[in-house]
């Protein structure tokens, strides 16, 4: 753990607003540390304070007590100005600057490292080229922002944020209003920069699924409590992924990696091979009220796919799930 180089580390931090004077506590004791190379996920429940988070570590909303470390450096004795070099930052708000091409977009990313009314050198133009180079969005180079989708704009934006060039990046919900793909697309391309670019990255992120796929580390903030820290894996074979579930209808279930009912259910007897066997446990538990006969003795084969149901000493065959649940669904 000692060999990791961390990039940012709090202690003792506690976040919150100030109302009329007086101290809005959301979170408080919270210890972290984000590495260089590292995937770190932040993920919790709505309204826990994972933007809260976020805007305090970027130096935007300032903390009601503790310590945050920059590269070693107290987080308020560093001007805004070096801040922005050091910290790059991808919300999700929506960019109102529809008619700046991408080109410009990701140019602005270099405003930290330029006056404001200088021009850009030929080492900036190159930290562009470079940043587009890794988001593989050359192809869109001359396109304006309001013509791109929504999965384009936020590659645009993840670039924008490389450009500035600084160790670590934030991304608060990068894959909000994406489709699946493009969610997978994204995780995947901050994975990438993570390791290769050797940058430090911070994802607030509700794609549990994904963020199990991509993420090196995850922190779990839940109200009032510390923040649990630890490998994905970790987290899920000692159980602690199931903080992420507190209303006790759902758990997380170990073998298929995925949130489900948690209420208590005896499947009929099943054999076949472990992947048919998980998917015929699927349409059952989603079938349980109409499927109540655990007499049955269910054998299951894929290549091709035939579905054996023994009750008593009927046997039926079923070449599709579908058919085996329509025909216990009409009995
Ligand atoms: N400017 C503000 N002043 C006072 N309270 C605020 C302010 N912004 C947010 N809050 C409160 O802080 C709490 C945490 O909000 P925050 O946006 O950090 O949660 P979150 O975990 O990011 O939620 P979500 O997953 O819905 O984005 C909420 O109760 C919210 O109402």
């Amino acid at each position: 753990m000692e060999d990791r180089n961390i990039v940012l580390k709090a202690s003792s931090l506690k976040l919150g607003y100030k109302r009329k004077g007086v101290d809005v506590v959301i979170a408080d004791r919270l210890e972290l540390e984000l590495y260089q190379g590292k995937l770190t996920c932040l993920l919790g429940p709505n309204g826990v304070g994972k933007s809260t988070l976020v805007k305090t570590i970027m130096g935007q909303l300032p903390s009601l007590g503790g310590e945050i470390w920059l590269q070693g450096m107290s987080l308020g004795k560093i001007s805004t100005k070096e801040l922005s070099k050091k910290i790059a930052v991808v919300l999700t708000d929506k960019v109102s600057l529809g008619n700046v091409t991408v080109y410009q977009m990701i140019a602005l990313g270099r405003i930290p490292h330029t006056a404001w009314h200088g021009s850009m050198s030929i080492g900036d133009h190159q930290k562009v080229e470079n940043a587009i180079e890794i988001t593989k969005i050359g192809y869109l180079r001359h396109t304006v922002l309001s013509e791109l989708s929504d999965g384009q704009l936020q590659k645009v934006m993840i670039a924008r944020a490389l450009a500035q060039d600084g160790e670590l990046l934030i991304l608060d919900e990068p894959t909000a209003h994406l489709d699946m793909i493009n969610r997978f697309e994204v995780m995947h391309l901050l994975r990438r920069i993570a390791k290769e670019e050797q940058k430090a990255i911070l994802v607030v992120t509700h794609d549990l699924d994904i963020a199990i796929d991509t993420a090196d580390e995850f922190w779990i903030m839940q109200c009032s409590q510390p923040l649990v820290c630890g490998t994905p894996e970790d987290l899920i074979i000692n159980g602690q992924i199931n903080l992420l579930l507190p209303d006790a209808k759902l758990q997380f279930d170990l073998t298929s990696g995925k949130v489900q009912d948690a209420s208590p259910f005896e499947f009929p007897a099943i054999s076949g091979d472990e992947t048919s066997v998980l998917w015929l446990k699927s349409i059952i538990r989603k079938n349980v009220a109409r499927f109540l006969n655990l007499e049955l003795e269910l054998t299951i084969e894929t290549s091709p796919f035939l579905l054996k149901a023994k009750d008593g000493d009927q046997i039926k065959y079923f070449h599709s799930f579908q058919q085996f649940i329509d025909f216990y669904a009409i009995r």
